[in-house]
């Protein structure tokens, strides 16, 4: 792995990216690092200055080695260091990070996916597929977990569901050296948005669903900026596969139309679901079973691009929920795309598990348990619905809290969604950061009607898990909502270790 000076101007100004360059004296022409870290700097580094950067970084940088820095301005106190001033830092870094890592995307697979919910759990079916299609040689880059190579430590947490550009081209690298012929990668609408995937191109791009999420200081300033940001994937893909039911599917469609021709666009959606469509879908689905456990649909196909995937027939999915009949099929299609036959394909989905989604928990003498990740109005709302559909006559009762300094509008869609479809309410703590989770919990129920729904707040939230489980009854339904399997909760400042909702389940279970 290396990067010329040739190699960067190039690069710099094909992309017009480049302001000036200032060639400093007695220092190397090619760098065998890249960073934007100045804690990770090795000799002959180039460092790229990004971000709430601070002037010292830089400064310390250069003292461990970094011989060259890319930036948006110039840092004047820093003397004795080649210098590319560019138009877009992170523009810059995702071309040259590829560069340096030798495109290792042009060796894989790559199937991209975007929504506002199911990104996780499509990634994970798809995942489980193609791994089992090519004999492991299938990466992941979730929101989760990212899986590189087929060693235990080449599966790590991830810290964000798209990596920075660099991080993003070093593991697709690392994927490309172990052997892997396919990626399965969440794209979020923020990689877009701070240009973390700028230049690469997916084989196949899934866009499953929009709706107003992540909208605030810190990410989109509007729906719009939001829904632009998640086009792009349809913008950078050769094939693309789109729910028809999306929200905003116009829009959606129209800006695939813009980029490709209608032979690489696929369109799916539940049977009977777009009365008033006039566009032909290649696949509908339609579900055949579905209990508090598990579901089976069946896929019909109607074009003739559509038929060379060759899909139709009956599947089985070991996860419940009508909104995971949606991702499975978003992952079937990708996998027969990759070359799965349809036989391997039913056999191997059933297999599929994903962390802190759906999962599911019979607790002797209560109701069953759900543990799942939903903490927004959309995804809380789909997943009650459903569960509201099973039992229309037991209650259920549902324990969520909320994020502090961040997504302050999925409070009142919490407590809407629960006022909803809930009978009983625990309101507690969900990472509140700097906030106080009272005043959080208190927010969520002004949302909440008290004469059709019984709110509870306690905020200790291992205390709350267990006791929203002990006052239910063995046909009720209990919802853990928010936290998956998160092992922490982070509290003023600190991250503090937290047994998760799951254990705190398993060791109830266990009680007598
Ligand atoms: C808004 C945003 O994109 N922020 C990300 C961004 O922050 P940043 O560039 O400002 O970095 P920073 O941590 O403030 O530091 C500035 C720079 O100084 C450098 N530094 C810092 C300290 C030091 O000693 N030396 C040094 O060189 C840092 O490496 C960095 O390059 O780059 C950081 C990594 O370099 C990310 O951790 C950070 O994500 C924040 C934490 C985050 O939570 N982002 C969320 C909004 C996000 O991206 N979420 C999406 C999912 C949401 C969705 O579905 O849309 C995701 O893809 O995960
Ligand atoms: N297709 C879907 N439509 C609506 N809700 C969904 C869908 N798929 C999953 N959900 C709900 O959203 C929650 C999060 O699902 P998942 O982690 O797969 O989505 P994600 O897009 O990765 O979410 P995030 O961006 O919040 O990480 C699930 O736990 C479930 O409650």
């Amino acid at each position: 792995m290396a990067l010329t000076m040739s190699q960067i101007m190039t690069l710099l100004t094909e992309h017009d990216l480049l302001i000036e360059r200032q060639i400093a004296k007695n220092q190397p022409t090619k760098f065998d690092h890249v960073t934007y870290d100045s804690r990770k700097v090795e000799p002959q580094t180039l460092f790229f200055c990004k971000g709430n950067f601070e002037p010292q970084y830089l400064n310390q940088a250069k003292q461990k080695g970094a011989t060259a820095y890319v930036a948006e301005k110039k840092y004047a106190q820093v003397t004795g260091m080649t210098e590319f001033i560019v138009t877009n830092v992170q523009q810059a870094m995702a071309l040259l990070g590829a560069a340096f890592y030798d495109f290792p995307q042009n060796k894989l697979f790559i199937t991209g996916i975007t929504g506002t919910k199911g990104k996780t759990t499509t990634a994970y079916f798809a995942h489980g597929i193609q791994a089992a299609h090519t004999k492991g040689h299938a990466a992941l880059f979730s929101t989760i977990d990212r899986i590189v190579g087929p060693k235990p430590k080449q599966r790590f947490k991830s810290d964000l569901t798209t990596p920075e550009s660099l991080d993003l081209f070093h593991d697709m690298a690392e994927a490309v050296d172990s052997g892997m012929t396919h990626l399965i990668m969440e794209v979020s609408s923020q990689a877009f948005k701070k240009n973390r995937v700028y230049g690469l191109t997916y084989d196949l791009g899934i866009f499953l669903n929009i709706s107003p999420d992540h909208i605030g200081n810190n990410e989109h300033p509007t729906f719009e900026d939001y829904l632009y940001c998640k086009e792009q994937l349809l913008r950078n893909s050769k094939n693309v596969l789109i729910n028809a039911e999306s929200q905003h599917f116009t829009e959606i469609y129209g800006a695939a139309q813009g980029s490709l021709m209608d032979d690489h666009i696929y369109l799916y959606a539940r049977e009977n679901s777009l009365i008033s469509f006039e566009t032909q879908v290649d696949f509908e689905f339609k579900e055949t079973k579905q209990d508090l456990t598990e579901s089976t649909i069946v896929i019909s196909t109607y074009s003739d691009k559509g038929r060379q995937l060759a899909i139709d027939g009956e599947y089985e999915l070991d996860i419940p929920g009508d909104y995971n009949q949606e991702n499975a099929v978003a992952a079937i299609v990708s996998a027969a795309m990759t070359g799965a036959i349809s036989a391997e394909i039913k056999k191997h989905l059933p297999e599929v598990r994903v962390p802190g989604r759906m999962e599911v928990f019979h607790v002797p003498g209560h109701g069953t348990v759900y543990v799942d990740y939903a903490h927004n109005y959309a995804s809380l709302k789909s997943l009650l619905s459903f569960l509201r559909q099973q039992i229309p006559n037991e209650r259920l009762l549902v324990l969520t809290g909320s994020t502090g300094d961040k997504g302050v509008s999925r409070r009142s869609g919490l407590g809407q969604a629960i006022n909803e479809e809930a009978d009983v309410a625990i309101l507690t703590s969900d990472d509140p950061a700097t906030e106080d989770p009272l005043k959080i919990a208190e927010e969520i129920d002004q949302h909440i009607d008290h004469d059709k729904v019984d709110v509870q707040i306690i905020l200790d939230r291992k205390t709350a898990v267990k006791q929203t489980i002990k006052q239910s009854c063995p046909d009720e339904l209990v919802v853990l909502a928010g936290k998956g399997r998160d092992a922490t909760q982070k509290n003023n400042g600190k991250v503090i270790p937290y047994e998760t909702d799951v254990k705190i389940v398993e060791d109830l279970s266990k009680e007598r």
